[in-house]
């Protein structure tokens, strides 16, 4: 539908600015023309005019310069006293001469010809050659004693005659001359350079005669000298004016009755001139010029019209595709709009609604300057303080009336007259935008504030709004006298199914763990995520801490049922730790840190169960924490130091290797197992430069056995989780060897089979590197992971340790006995090397050499020793040095 109206709004876009187009272009050129013809009629005017008088200087010029030439040879003396004795008997032939060299001289100077005539008229000398013919001839007004005449003969010619005088004034003869005039021919010639229809006219008044001419026409030799009426049709001719003496340009019609441009001007001896030009010459070149123009604008219609349907329409198409998206969008605002209505009316009363809606409304009608605003509900008016306030003037004013719940929004704007409504789109439009965005706003500070104090993957308050949660509960129950509980819950090896299975995986079982936990408490209470896999009940108002026992065992029972997800069944355990007030805390934070400990407690007590915070753990977590301080201060102290346990074959007793196991010597406690510090030294990094100490140390401690002589079996190093992560890994223990001089085959590094889930192509890379530098690699604790044999196979691993969980009840439990003999023969198959470990009694060794298992280690033989008591047992080992296999034979 909206593509046709684009299309129908290009055509008629188009239509209209090729008009347009149109309309200016002709616009133009009839401007342009008017304006050239002005201006060439400007140009022809002053051009004539300029011509005429250059034309007209030139004529007077000549024909005054003959008329005065001529006088002067009258006033000649030579000639004159010639004259005289040309009269006289005795000198006439010497007069003669004389007369013959006084005209010659002046011929070659001025004159085409001259002739003296004595007192009677009779021919004294000719010189030169007088006209025979005088055509076009017409007498010359130049005033007293001359005659002038100016003719035609092959070229303009003026013939003078003035009578010669001795000198006492007696007439003595006549001279004649006759003088070319080529410069005036030449005029007339030129007259046509300034256009095809230009002419020349030099004319003199008919003597006693006022009506007529006689004028030189540029035709001379078809006896152009024309008689010509000077006032035609009532109307004088151009010449007419230069006869009257008048200067000027006429446009007016010439003698052919011709409209014309003339100039006239008149001449000397009461000649008068005109050049003129005929008036449709003009307008022809005006007409070329308009034409060459209209040629020109045509081609711009033509690229304006180009250019509006390749530029500015997609330019159009454009804007108008942007109004359709903000039409859309105000759509979206209207069902917004929709939405606001019906999220407010869900709450609220109508009523409600409607108030909101008109607080809403208040500061947009403000900020548009209106006064009045009423909501038309039930036939009620609801009249605000701002309304009151506002409404003096009563410039505008909008109504809100009530439908269906408040119904369709109308808004009504009035102006100066509050009696008339008028219905006004645009506000309506306007008020629904801002309720869009503010309803948008609404939603998204819903959000931020949801994201805030919520847990993003279950959707349970987060840490900050459970503290908050934890506060209000006590400030209620501290009122009502009550008791209240908190509920640290910590999943058992949620780690575990998280690397194996995948943090997708994990992810989902949080989520499915945080309805279960839901479901044990009541809507009042609050289940909340702390974080990881911890999470935190809070119970309100409970009569006595058992209460908060029973839940605890209902959480513990639910969480034992099987989750499926995604068609895995999955089981998880959780530890609960259980703080009560106002006995174990009275403020959030001491309840949540007792819970957490007597969470703690719980783990230890073997998981999966609940435990009561109580004074003892208090004591406990106090000396973690400062546990924890001296921790820092033990390597620099040089507190830490290294027990070795030996690792025997089976089933003949041998010494196969030994591990090193770090020690604590307290400055106040006695020595310390590595389990009561390794977690601390994890959660500190501190285990990375206590780590890099063991490995230097034991390289040292074989360096110094060699170095005295010992037997030096392979000793196996603990790595945990956060050290094997270490990028400089690698680097450290490559320095260690190279610094300590020790070859890496002496090491075995002992890893945990969770080390291996997360990442595996780095873990794969590590351990390929560890291997290529010639390092064995074991497997601690194999069988609490998740790992499966086949598993392995990707890695380089040469040693399995069973875990001493599965070797404990060997004796008395089958399954234990059933995985203990698969994973020998599964890591056989794999061709690794087993080592059992925490073998305590002779049975449990004599099952493991029926199984083929390759070494065993435990209190059986040895407990982890001094290195002064592990060196006794390198010494007897050196007594069996024939039976000892060197290190390297072995896988
Ligand atoms: N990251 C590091 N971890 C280390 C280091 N040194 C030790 N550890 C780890 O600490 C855990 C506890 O070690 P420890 O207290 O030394 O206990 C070891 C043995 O004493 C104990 N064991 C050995 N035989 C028996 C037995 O027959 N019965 C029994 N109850 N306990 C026995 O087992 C521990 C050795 O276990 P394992 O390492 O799995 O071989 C322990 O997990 C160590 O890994 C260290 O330097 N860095």
């Amino acid at each position: 539908m909206l593509r046709s109206v684009i299309n129908q709004y290009n055509r008629k876009i188009l239509l209209i600015s090729s008009l347009t187009l149109i309309m200016l272009i002709l616009f133009t050129s009839l401007s342009v023309y008017s304006v050239m013809q002005r201006q060439i009629e400007a140009i022809a005017t002053s051009g004539l005019e300029v011509a005429l008088e250059n034309t007209v200087k030139h004529i007077q010029k000549q024909i005054m310069h003959s008329v005065t030439n001529t006088r002067a040879i009258s006033t000649r003396i030579f000639l004159t006293q010639s004259l005289e004795k040309f009269y006289s008997d005795h000198s006439q032939k010497e007069g003669i001469e004389g007369i013959a060299q006084s005209i010659e001289r002046i011929l070659s100077t001025y004159f085409s010809g001259i002739e003296i005539y004595d007192i009677d008229d009779q021919l004294i000398l000719s010189a030169g050659n007088l006209s025979k013919h005088r055509k076009l001839a017409v007498e010359l007004n130049t005033g007293s004693g001359i005659n002038t005449i100016l003719f035609w003969n092959h070229d303009f010619i003026v013939r003078n005659s003035i009578q010669l005088v001795n000198e006492y004034g007696k007439p003595i003869g006549r001279v004649i001359t006759e003088e070319r005039m080529p410069n005036l021919t030449r005029i007339f010639t030129e007259a046509t350079l300034i256009g095809n229809t230009s002419d020349f006219l030099l004319c003199a008044p008919v003597k006693g005669n006022n009506h007529e001419m006689d004028c030189f026409l540029r035709n001379f030799d078809d006896n152009q000298l024309k008689r010509i009426q000077r006032i035609m049709n009532n109307q004088p001719l151009p010449v007419h004016f230069a006869l009257e003496g008048q200067t000027g340009v006429k446009f007016t019609k010439d003698y052919r009755q011709i409209e014309v441009v003339a100039a006239h001007s008149p001449v000397v001896y009461d000649l008068g001139a005109v050049l003129k030009i005929n008036k449709d010459e003009l307008n022809n070149y005006s007409t070329d010029q308009i034409r060459t123009i209209i040629f020109y604008l045509i081609l711009i219609l033509f690229f304006g019209i180009a250019i509006i349907s390749w530029l500015t329409l997609p330019l159009i198409q454009k804007l108008i595709n942007q109004k359709e998206s903000y039409l859309n969008e105000r759509l979206k605002e209207n069902t917004c709009l929709q939405k606001i209505r019906s999220y407010l009316a869900l709450d609220q009363s109508t009523e409600d609604t409607c108030k909101n809606i008109l607080k809403f409304l208040l500061p947009v009608f403000e900020f548009q300057e209106m006064a009045v605003a009423k909501i038309k509900l039930e036939d009620k008016q609801y009249f605000t303080p701002k309304y009151q306030e506002n409404l003096s003037n009563c410039i505008s004013s909008a109504i809100i009336s009530n439908g269906q719940q408040c119904g369709l929004l109308q808004v009504a704007y009035i102006r100066n007259f509050p009696s008339t409504l008028t219905y006004q789109q645009n506000l309506v439009d306007t008020i629904a935008h801002d309720l869009g965005r503010w309803y948008e706003g609404k939603e998204a500070e819903k959000r931020i504030i949801e994201m805030a104090t919520h847990d993003a993957l279950t959707g349970l308050p987060n840490r900050y709004l459970l503290r908050d949660r934890i506060e209000q509960v006590l400030v209620h129950d501290t009122r009502l006298q009550k008791q209240m509980a908190v509920l640290f819950i910590d999943l058992d090896h949620f780690k575990t199914i998280n690397d194996s299975l995948g943090h997708e995986m994990g992810d989902l079982l949080l989520k499915a763990v945080a309805n279960r936990l839901k479901s044990c408490v009541r809507n009042e209470d609050t289940v909340a995520r702390q974080g990881g896999d911890e999470f935190i009940v809070v119970l309100n108002s409970i009569a006595e801490s058992l209460d908060a026992a029973k839940v605890s065992q209902k959480i513990l029972d639910s969480l034992a049922l099987p989750f499926y997800i995604h068609n895995n069944e999955l089981h998880i355990d959780g530890s609960i730790g259980i703080a009560v007030f106002p006995d174990d805390g009275v403020n959030a934070e001491t309840l949540l840190k007792n819970s957490d400990n007597a969470m703690y407690h719980a783990k230890k007590n073997g998981r999966n169960n609940y435990q009561f915070f109580t004074d003892e753990l208090n004591k406990s977590a106090y000396e973690r924490h400062i546990l924890g301080l001296d921790l820092r201060y033990a390597l620099e102290r040089n507190e830490l130091l290294l027990y070795y346990q030996p690792v025997m074959d089976m089933p003949n007793h041998n010494l196969y290797g030994v591990e090193a196991l770090l020690r604590w010597r307290h400055p106040e406690q006695k020595l310390i197992t590595p389990d009561k510090f390794i977690n601390l030294a994890e959660e500190t990094g501190l285990i990375i430069p206590i780590g890099e100490w063991v490995i230097r140390t034991v390289c040292m401690q074989i360096k110094a056995w060699q170095d005295q002589g010992f037997y030096v079996p392979r000793v196996a190093i603990n790595l945990s989780a956060r050290q094997f992560r270490d990028k400089d890994l690698i680097k450290n223990i490559s320095r260690i060897l190279s610094e300590t001089g020790v070859k890496a085959k002496y090491i075995a590094l002992e890893i945990t089979e969770s080390m291996l889930i997360d990442n595996i192509e780095k873990v794969v890379e590590t351990l390929n590197r560890l291997d290529a530098m010639g390092l064995h690699i074991s497997i601690d604790d194999f069988g609490t992971g998740y790992s499966s044999l086949s598993y392995l196979k990707q890695f380089p691993i040469h040693t399995l340790k069973i875990d001493r969980s599965f070797v404990r009840d060997l004796v008395t439990d089958k399954n234990d006995r059933t995985i203990v003999a698969a994973i020998i023969a599964m890591a056989h198959s794999l061709e690794m090397e087993v080592i059992a470990e925490g073998i305590e009694i002779e049975e449990q060794l004599n099952f493991l050499v029926t199984q083929k298992c390759n070494h065993y280690q435990g209190y059986y033989f040895s407990k982890p020793v001094t290195v002064s008591e592990i060196e006794l047992m390198l010494m007897n080992s050196v007594a069996q040095s024939n039976k000892i296999r060197a290190i390297g034979s072995a896988k």
